[in-house]
């Protein structure tokens, strides 16, 4: 029998309690190496209290975190973010006044040693402009960040994650309020970096979810209501009914155009 591996990952009997409120109620959730793990769940379902409570920015009120066999569980920030685990917002947090290649440059420096900052070569690093390169921005390596569009703010903060280093990130509904080429651009580069990095995604937009998302877990009033392919997700009917009435049909075929079933 193959041994099966420890998961990079893994939530077991999370609880977060605001006040007299439960917003997640006893998760259990494990992320291999390498997986594209898209969650998704209708509104105040707990996806990003969840995604908070990985990355140190709210503490659970019960369960543990382990990441690569550690725990994790209530360390600070800063402290997970070396550990390896790097996440975006909703918003896009890039320094306007700054360039491209110094937002990359500026994050890149967050895990370094005060050795090797003090060694760094001033000026384009290999490491920022390969960065650059991947997330599509390297043309524009010199440009204040406040003139780049929402799309690429987004690329941006996905390329400033991606200078730390991390083995696992997390991404927050990363193509809310983009274009429709831009949201075919991002899912491109979710595939290309899950091809060396663990990705869990937050995402409301269910064409980009049937076209990219692998494997999918539901997260519904705090719970994990299921989990698996999309094909296995759309067709349970437990996930049909908690997104009824909400505007998002979950089983409606791929939209025109798209690839991938
Ligand atoms: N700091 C807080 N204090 C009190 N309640 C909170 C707090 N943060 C979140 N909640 C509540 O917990 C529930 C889960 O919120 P959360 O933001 O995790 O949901 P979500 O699934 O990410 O929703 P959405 O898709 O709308 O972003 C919601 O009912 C929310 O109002």
């Amino acid at each position: 029998m193959t041994p099966v591996a420890e998961p990079l990952l893994r939530l077991s009997g999370i609880r977060v309690v605001f006040g007299s409120f439960t917003a997640v109620d006893g998760v259990d959730l494990s992320v291999a190496e390498n997986e594209l793990r898209f969650l998704i769940g209708p509104n105040g379902a707990g996806k990003t209290t969840l995604i908070d409570v990985v990355t140190g920015r709210v503490r659970p009120s019960g369960g543990r975190v382990l990441f690569g066999g550690r725990d994790i569980t209530g360390l600070r920030e800063h402290a997970i973010v070396r550990a390896g685990i790097g996440r975006t917002f909703q918003t896009a947090t890039v320094f306007e006044q700054l360039t491209v290649a110094d937002n990359v440059d500026l994050a890149a420096c967050y895990r370094m040693g005060p050795l090797r900052l003090l060694r760094r070569r001033r000026g384009l690093s290999d490491t920022v402009a390969a960065v650059l390169e991947r997330v599509g921005l390297l043309a524009l390596a010199d440009r204040p960040a406040g003139v780049l569009s929402h799309g690429q703010r987004q690329w941006l903060e996905i390329g400033m994650l991606l200078a730390q280093s991390p083995r696992l990130l997390l991404l927050d509904e990363p193509v809310a309020g983009m274009s429709a080429g831009e949201r075919e651009r991002t899912g491109e580069l979710l595939v290309e970096i899950a091809a060396d990095h663990t990705v869990v995604v937050v995402e409301h937009d269910m064409d980009f979810l049937r076209r990219y998302a692998r494997d999918v877990t539901v997260l519904h009033e705090g719970r994990v209501l299921t989990e698996g392919t999309v094909a296995q997700v759309q067709a349970d009917e437990r996930v049909q009914e908690v997104y009824l009435g909400r505007n998002v049909d979950v089983a409606a075929p791929l939209a025109v155009g798209a690839e991938g079933e």
